[in-house]
């Protein structure tokens, strides 16, 4: 057998780890530097502003994109993105411990979506509900909140929109988790599995897998992803429809990855705070409109974007529960306020006789 040489001699397991130490050396020495700079960048942001801003979600944004522009090699740019991930997560934390509120319980898909936007430096709280999220936020209890905006399984969406109605909240940031489906237990075969749980939309999304697999056993739904996690923890025999993380942190086997029928479907969710993001050269702005209905009214109101050649992402409508917001849109566009078309759009849409808008929030587009 020929292994691998270095000047006609075979390279030892050896010399293959000394290598990898003088590398580890000099990593963990260029780490401690990007430390002392992020320091650094706190003093002066502390010395700078009454109020220092040590979160920027934007220059992290240009960070990961700077990255995956350069990337090469064999670590996939996936997990080059986590590992520096946590290391602006560690950084910012050592300026300023940070905190999160998200829908929880525990090893919810909106828990792992706080983890990749925020990383694990941060201190998390679950809540039971939306509106306490928004809440926590809102009291100054947590720095930023996380909740689903859309197709995801953890509770209706139309919540988070209907939300920031009322709220002075603004929206800065998105996540977005592609949707995997595990069946975890704490056995560790398919034929010892007797009860499956899974959230409404988990076992609907991965019934051909169910009905092809384990066609016989019995089909139960729990409140949320995380609740089935806890079944499958706590009863013999008993399997659950989860998310990579859920395996992790209670301890249960992959029976099987990617049960899905569908293969490519994104949850998304959204970072509420109060501080605005600047530009970070690639970004979506949020805005609420709501106004009385006349024929061709919405089709106006399009035409203010298109118009400007401003790509909209999404647009979602939603019944008013007051007569101020009469007819309630949601509506994503491409760019910032701050960017001079996006601004002028904005602006001809306030202008419109009977319209009311509310501009949720410009944020970086996901950049991971
Ligand atoms: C260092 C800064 O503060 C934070 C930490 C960052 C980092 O570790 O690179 C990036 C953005 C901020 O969230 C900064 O604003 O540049």
């Amino acid at each position: 057998m020929s292994g691998a040489e270095l000047n006609g001699k075979p390279i030892t397991l050896a010399d293959l780890r000394d290598g990898i130490d003088a590398i580890d050396d000099h990593i963990h020495d260029l780490l401690m530097q990007r430390a002392e700079l992020v320091e650094k960048v706190g003093e002066v942001k502390g010395a700078s502003a009454a109020q220092a801003v040590y979160y920027r979600p934007e220059r992290e944004a240009q960070i990961h994109r700077r990255i995956e522009a350069r990337h090469h090699g064999p670590l996939p740019i996936e997990a080059v993105h986590r590992i520096y991930r946590e290391i602006i997560s560690a950084s910012l934390n050592m300026e300023k411990q940070l905190t999160v509120a998200y829908l929880g319980p525990e090893a919810t898909f909106t828990h792992q979506a706080a983890i990749k936007q925020f990383g694990s430096s941060f201190h998390m709280y679950a809540q039971p509900t939306i509106d306490a999220v928004f809440h926590e936020v809102e009291v100054g209890r947590v720095n930023f909140g996380v909740a689903p905006v859309e197709n995801s399984n953890e509770g209706a969406v139309t919540h988070t929109l209907d939300r920031f109605v009322d709220s002075p909240l603004i929206v800065c940031g998105e996540i977005l988790l592609p949707v995997q489906h595990n069946l975890l237990s704490r056995r560790d075969s398919l034929s010892d599995v007797k009860r499956i749980y899974g959230h409404r939309r988990a076992l609907a999304d991965c019934h051909q897998w169910l009905d092809a697999h384990l066609p016989h056993v019995e089909r139960v739904e729990s409140e949320s992803t995380a609740a089935a996690a806890l079944k499958a923890r706590d009863e013999e025999g008993a399997a659950a429809i989860a998310g990579e993380y859920a395996a992790d942190s209670m301890s249960l086997n992959l029976l099987a990855e990617h049960i899905e029928d569908r293969a490519g479907q994104e949850n998304r969710f959204l970072v509420v705070g109060r501080i605005p993001p600047k530009p970070s050269g690639d970004d979506k702005t949020s805005i609420m409109v709501s106004f009385q209905d006349h024929p061709g009214f919405l089709h106006k109101v399009l035409g203010l974007f298109a118009e400007r050649g401003i790509n909209l992402t999404r647009i979602e409508s939603r019944p008013s529960q007051t007569r101020t917001w009469d007819y309630l849109f949601f509506i994503d566009c491409e760019g910032h306020q701050d960017d001079p078309r996006v601004a002028e759009a904005l602006q001809a849409l306030a202008d419109l006789p009977g319209v009311t808008e509310k501009i949720l929030g410009s944020y970086p587009k996901r950049a991971l």
